[in-house]
């Protein structure tokens, strides 16, 4: 089962909740993990169990960064307040750099999440290429 990540700034909740809503059933045969504040939300929204760590300023956008290196996300919707600070910025940075890093799809607006939704390649058979690092591995032993 395919494993997606979701966040949302609080000047974009209200987007991601109507994004999420428009698109329930696609979620329905989705693990669902979030940053705490969003994944309550959209537990009400989409009436489903989804995994909620901790508040992102608290250290949310670090443990799904953890996720991803782990390789345990298959997909990350961020959608990240672009008029708005953050205390927790250079985790947000951290965050969108580790899901390029690990070649994960990443959608910070409605209009690339609707893409990547509605792609021929969302579906279950779906493999992403897993970047080979051994070179970096060896050059950092
Ligand atoms: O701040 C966030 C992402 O950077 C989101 O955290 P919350 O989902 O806890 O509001």
């Amino acid at each position: 089962m395919k494993t997606i990540a979701l966040v949302a700034h609080d000047g974009k909740k209200a987007e991601l909740l109507e994004w999420v809503r428009a698109h329930a059933d696609f979620f329905q045969d989705k693990q669902l993990v979030a940053t705490g504040t969003t994944g309550r939300l959209l537990n009400e929204a989409l009436n489903k169990d989804v995994m909620c760590l901790a508040s992102g300023p608290l250290g949310g956008d670090q443990q799904i960064g953890a996720l991803i290196a782990e390789q345990k996300i298959d997909w990350l919707v961020f959608f990240w307040d672009p008029l708005s600070s953050q205390p927790h910025d250079p985790d947000v940075k951290a965050l969108i750099r580790l899901a390029v890093v690990w070649n994960i799809p990443v959608a910070c607006n409605k209009a690339t999440a609707d893409f990547i939704v509605t792609s021929s390649l969302t579906g279950q058979n779906y493999q992403r290429t897993v970047p080979d690092f051994s070179q970096h591995n060896n050059r950092l032993a």
